[in-house]
């Protein structure tokens, strides 16, 4: 038998790179992986995502009038790592920023040690911004492959065991481009790859960003096309599904939109979008929160799990804004709301992981954090 050859069929014997005869990853590897990923989304568990970059950070800050001091990130971070053990029940996984990987409390120990202790894994910012992509409407790549293998290896011995990868994608009449499409598809194949070589789960995050007036439709349309290349360029990269795990956008009308859709609509334009495109090998759908209030960020998830259409994947959530807003309300930079603070966090951290197992009921009575907008323009870095 020549192994050459994919298909036996005279009529479509073509030579090919199998996978299976060059495997990228050893059955070992594979195993630590998907442990690593099916962890992160156990029992209704999901991510705080912890890793807003210093300009980020700063916006953030700037809304609660506190100084954007690599200090006052600290301080705040520390108040949301060192919470009760208990949160292990709903956070599987925080995803730092370079330099909090490297910050201790204030006993001087390590944010990775104290988050590890509570049986929490540690994830990693991998991305490195936005770049334009010439001869576009002002559509983006990113940056950050050059590099990558190594600092991937770095992390893992100071302690991740996962990374993510933002890229940027948005709705106009003529975006996203196929090559906006394509670009950032095969980025983020290439990132995860990479990422695998080096025992981190990747996390592929293709967020089609909310800016626009488009409808839920429009939404789902452009949703689709972009999670079929992603999952079309994961393929081709051989990277392993099953260690892997997915942070898209809710299928949601753009923010400028008059028509108002519900939980319930929303969760059936994105289950629909994921049934045709995400293959059931992933372990787990981590949403992001794209600036919707805390509360629907909490209700469109519980919907999505009580959504009667086929769920193979875990479906959870690795919201940044909408599991710290309340918790950086409270704070407003004071050592002494240190109480209300972690409280306000603990709050949204159980309130997602009831709403990722289809068990959240809302109690009537919102903060008017939690119920506040968190929408940014052109969310892009
Ligand atoms: O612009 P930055 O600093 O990379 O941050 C992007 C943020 O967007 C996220 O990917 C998703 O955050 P949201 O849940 O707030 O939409 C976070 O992980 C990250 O902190």
């Amino acid at each position: 038998m020549n192994l050459s050859f994919n298909c036996l069929r005279a009529e479509c014997c073509r030579p090919t790179t199998m996978a299976y005869r060059f495997p990228a990853l050893t059955a070992e590897q594979r195993k630590e992986l998907s442990d690593i990923a099916k962890r992160i989304v156990a029992d209704g568990k999901g991510i705080l995502a912890a890793d807003e970059s210093v300009g980020t950070m700063g916006s953030r800050l700037q809304r609660i009038k506190v100084e954007n001091t690599e200090e006052n990130r600290r301080q705040f971070r520390e108040m949301l790592f060192s919470v009760d053990k208990s949160i292990n029940q709903s956070i599987g996984g925080v995803i730092l920023f370079h330099e909090t990987l490297y910050q201790k409390d204030n006993q001087g120990k390590w944010f990775r040690d104290i988050l590890k202790e509570k049986g929490i894994v540690v994830g990693i910012k991998l991305d490195q911004g936005a770049v334009p992509l010439a001869g576009t409407n002002g559509e983006t790549s990113i940056q950050g492959l050059d590099g990558l293998s190594q600092r991937c290896a770095q992390y893992k011995k100071d302690g991740a065991d996962f990374g993510k990868w933002r890229a940027v994608l948005k709705i106009t009449d003529q975006c996203p481009s196929n090559l906006a499409i394509q670009e950032n598809a095969n980025v983020l194949a290439r990132y995860a790859s990479i990422c695998q070589q080096n025992g981190l789960v990747p996390i592929v995050e293709p967020e089609v960003i909310p800016d626009g007036d488009h409808d839920i439709e429009h939404c789902q349309y452009v949703s689709e096309k972009v999670l079929a290349a992603v999952y079309k360029a994961l393929n081709d990269h051989h990277v392993y599904l099953e260690g892997t795990l997915l942070k898209p956008n809710m299928v949601t009308a753009g923010h400028a939109c008059t028509k108002k859709y519900t939980p319930e609509q929303v969760a059936m334009a994105t289950v629909t979008t994921l049934c045709r495109t995400v293959p059931a090998a992933v372990p787990g759908i981590c949403f992001l929160s794209g600036g919707m209030s805390e509360e629907d960020a909490t209700l469109n998830l519980n919907a999505i799990n009580l959504c009667p259409l086929p769920k193979p994947w875990k479906l959870s959530f690795s919201y940044g804004r909408a599991l710290q807003a309340s918790a950086l309300d409270a704070w407003r930079g004071k050592a002494e709301n240190k109480k209300a603070t972690q409280e306000a966090f603990v709050k949204r951290a159980q309130a997602n992981c009831q709403a990722a197992k289809g068990k959240y009921v809302h109690s009537g009575t919102s903060s008017s954090a939690s119920s506040q907008s968190l929408f940014t323009p052109s969310y892009t870095y």
